[in-house]
């Protein structure tokens, strides 16, 4: 069953056309990564589920009602990790816990939250006194409190250790297990690749691609790069044979029996098969994929083209593709 569905949607402010004919369907479960550069759309797209902005035209259906008229039923049970989340200096976590729990006339006690989101030590101190990383560690319990259907999720690893970015992915993907759905906004694209089953783009106002992420390399105008480590000699046939295949753009000499091939993904089964074909055994293989970094800016960039270099670096380091785009005003959502 979908948790969220939008059909048709678009918001229109003034001049701007923020969200253009959005049709979106997210399973019971899922969790959906959503992307885009600044401007792209994406917290009006999250403000419309929430009912702080209405659509201009179209629909929205979130767990099975309408995300306008049934909308205090879905803020219910609906948990929300907005981006930039300020505390009550003032007031302990666990204040703010409780505060959570009973907002959403919840039946659990501040100490599970507290516990799953490694706050139990610093429960009784006052929030002002917390860094980011427990700030945000704060926000996520918040959103956890009311046992929610829905999770909603904007840059939930800001300010986290590793080790914290790590918990709080085990926390979606046990949310999820559970039959939570969960709404993922990020610009990290790492975080997204490591807990996403799918992902969506949106560009300039338009949803420009969904799929699993290997669904996107597969469509994606990226290259893999595979190493094969033969057992001939005889490379040069080997290399003649390989640079005919449809896919393939280069094969190189990489060893005494290794070569290098860069190619579409879809073509690099053809590869191994057809050298198999010929008798010659590949008796090591290695491959390269395009990081989700790749992906996304051959997505929303008509001009990249992606080189193995690219790809192997960008594999080793924390992106953020917030200003990987030519749009870059910033939007205020409706209250
Ligand atoms: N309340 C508003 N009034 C006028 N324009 C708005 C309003 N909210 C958003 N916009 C415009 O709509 C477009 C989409 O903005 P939105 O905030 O949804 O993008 P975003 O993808 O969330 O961006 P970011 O990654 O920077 O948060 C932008 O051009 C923005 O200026």
């Amino acid at each position: 069953m979908s948790a969220i569905e939008f059909d048709g949607v678009t918001k229109v402010f003034d001049d701007i056309t923020a969200v253009s004919d959005l049709s979106l369907r997210i399973e019971t479960g899922e969790v959906f990564g959503f992307l885009g550069p600044n401007g792209a759309g994406k917290s009006t797209t999250i403000n419309m589920l929430l009912d702080f902005v209405r659509p201009t035209t179209g629909t929205v259906t979130a767990l099975g009602v309408d995300a306008h008229t049934d909308s205090v039923a879905v803020r219910r049970r609906t948990g929300v990790l907005p981006e930039g989340f300020d505390v009550y200096n003032r007031l302990s976590g666990r204040a703010h816990i409780e505060f959570a729990i009973d907002s959403k006339e919840a039946d659990v006690t501040p100490a599970v939250i507290l516990d799953r989101v490694g706050l139990t030590d610093a429960a009784d101190r006052p929030a002002g006194g917390y860094s980011k990383g427990m700030q945000q560690r704060l926000a996520l319990g918040m959103a956890l409190s009311g046992d929610p259907d829905l999770l909603i999720l904007d840059e939930p690893a800001s300010g986290l250790d590793p080790a914290g970015t790590k918990a709080m992915r085990d926390i979606v993907r046990k949310e999820a297990d559970s039959g939570t759905t969960v709404f993922f906004s990020s610009h990290v694209l790492e975080q997204v690749e490591a807990v996403c089953d799918r992902v969506g783009i949106m560009q300039a106002g338009e949803l420009i691609a969904v799929d699993s992420i290997d669904g996107l390399r597969e469509t994606a105008d990226v290259e893999t790069v595979v190493s094969l480590t033969l057992d001939t000699g005889d490379v040069d046939t080997a290399v003649d044979m390989i640079s005919d295949i449809e896919g393939v753009d280069t094969v190189m000499q990489s060893g005494s029996q290794s070569i290098q091939v860069s190619c579409e993904s879809a073509a690099k089964t053809t590869v191994v098969t057809k050298l198999d074909t010929a008798g010659i055994d590949v008796t090591d293989f290695e491959t390269e994929s395009a990081s989700l970094e790749d992906l996304f800016l051959s997505y929303t960039d008509d001009n990249h083209t992606v080189d193995s270099a690219t790809t192997k670096r960008a594999t080793n380091r924390s992106t953020d593709i917030s200003t990987g785009s030519s749009e870059t005003d910033e939007g205020t959502a409706e209250q």
